[in-house]
């Protein structure tokens, strides 16, 4: 009996989230704020539920895409970096890199609880909110879960979750 396995996958032009970043690399070294319009693209995996799909395209989208929308539009802050400090003092966000210091309105960020904003771990964030929302909303888990985040045009990361 052979194994059948499904794979539902969503990427849309409407999954663009366009932030600010920097992220320290090297262990010592920080790079100069830029940004880019990242791209988010979701992949599920399991067994076909009652309507023969893995889970609706529509809601798959509408989920990510809250999500997408959240971070749309803001400068993103790593508050776990060992380097970069990040500090929320209310209406600003004060952010220090040795003698470098950035201040921001607090409006403007999005601390995320990860240790640098790379896009591996940008990825594994979408993919933990995501997760949260499909539970919560849809009582449902997938038996796999992927989430790439494109920083540019031709380099990904993505995070796989697997429970
Ligand atoms: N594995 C990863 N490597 C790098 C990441 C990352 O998130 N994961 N991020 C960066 C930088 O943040 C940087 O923004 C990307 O640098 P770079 O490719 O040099 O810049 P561009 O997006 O402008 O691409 P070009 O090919 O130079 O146009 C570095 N590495």
């Amino acid at each position: 009996m052979p194994t059948e396995r499904y794979k539902v996958r969503v990427t849309k032009d409407h999954l663009v989230f366009c932030c600010g970043h920097f992220i320290s690399y090297e262990g010592h070294r920080c790079e100069r704020l830029h940004g880019h319009n990242y791209r988010a693209a979701v992949e599920v995996e399991g067994p076909l539920a009652a309507d023969f799909y893995v889970f609706d395209f529509v809601a798959l989208k509408a989920r990510m895409k809250e999500i997408t929308d959240d971070l749309d539009h803001h400068m993103l802050l790593a508050t776990r970096n060992p380097v970069i400090a990040v500090v929320d003092t209310g209406p600003t966000v004060d952010v220090t890199y040795k003698d470098r210091r950035w201040l921001f309105p607090r409006g403007d960020c999005k601390l995320l609880p990860i240790e640098n904003t790379t896009a591996e771990l940008i990825a594994r964030h979408l993919a933990e909110r995501l997760l949260e929302s499909l539970r919560d909303r849809h009582g449902f888990v997938p038996e796999v879960l992927r989430v790439e985040v494109e920083e540019n045009i031709g380099q990904s990361a993505t995070y796989e979750w697997v429970p």
